[in-house]
């Protein structure tokens, strides 16, 4: 049998082999928007999971609306992940309501050392209940949980906030990474299970995947 160097042999009657067709890098894919005041350390988050590092230092404001791409596995499904983050800054408001509309996940951020940050939650999920999709995925933050000695706003009401309002709760803090990643994880999961969803199928419970898997700062219960 002859052959054309390079080129796979085939049996008489079959079309040759074709190399696999190129897999995409990722199953799924979800849009996801960090949202919350000006300074609460919303791009700071976002650098954190994409690249592990934290940027201290002078703060520079976020100006409109900027994006990045995460894939993460969860249970063996691929998803890509693409992070958009907001300015929070009220003269760019009409910038980002723009992008509310796609959104499968908002994470809504506030500084437990900001008083101000956590009182315009209200006003925040008010403007996500008008701007977004009503099924989308949101989720309560309270970043900074590093910094305990500036502490002002307890855990306990940032729980009871989010019960209120029906809505998985976690302090973080971006700068040392806790429960950073976790807040993705648990978005993708929770996409993965919509997507997937069939009769029959457990259902997942953002809330309580939460509640099981976060870990929460060993100070301030005296607050
Ligand atoms: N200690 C501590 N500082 C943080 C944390 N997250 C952010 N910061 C600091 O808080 C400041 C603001 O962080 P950014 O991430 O720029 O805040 P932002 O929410 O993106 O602000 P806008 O872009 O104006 O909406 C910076 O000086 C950060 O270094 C954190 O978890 N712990």
């Amino acid at each position: 049998m002859t052959g054309t160097p390079g080129a796979s042999s085939t049996r008489d009657g079959e079309a040759p082999e074709r190399p696999p067709p190129c897999s995409p890098s990722y199953d799924l894919t979800g849009k996801v928007m960090l949202l919350g005041d000006s300074g609460v350390g919303k791009t700071c988050f976002l650098i954190q999971f994409k690249d592990g590092a934290f940027l201290s230092g002078t703060f520079i404001a976020t100006v409109g609306i900027d994006f990045r791409n995460k894939v993460v596995t969860v249970d063996g499904m691929r998803v890509k992940l693409q992070i958009w983050d907001t300015a929070g800054q009220e003269r760019f408001r009409s910038v980002t309501h723009a992008y509310y509309r796609d959104a499968q996940a908002l994470l809504l951020l506030y500084d437990i050392t900001n008083k101000s940050s956590f009182d315009n939650i209200r006003a925040w999920l008010t403007e996500i209940h008008e701007y977004a999709q009503q099924d989308v995925v949101i989720m309560l933050l309270g970043n900074k949980a590093d910094v305990s000695s500036e502490r002002v706003i307890r855990s306990e009401d940032g729980e009871t906030l989010a019960r209120e309002y029906g809505v998985p709760f976690m302090e973080t803090s971006a700068k040392t990474g806790m429960n950073v990643e976790l807040a993705f994880l648990a978005i993708a999961k929770e996409l993965k299970y919509r997507a997937g969803r069939q009769a029959g199928e457990a259902s997942f419970q953002i809330r309580d995947y939460v509640e099981s898997q976060k870990k929460r700062p060993s100070c301030c219960s005296f607050l």
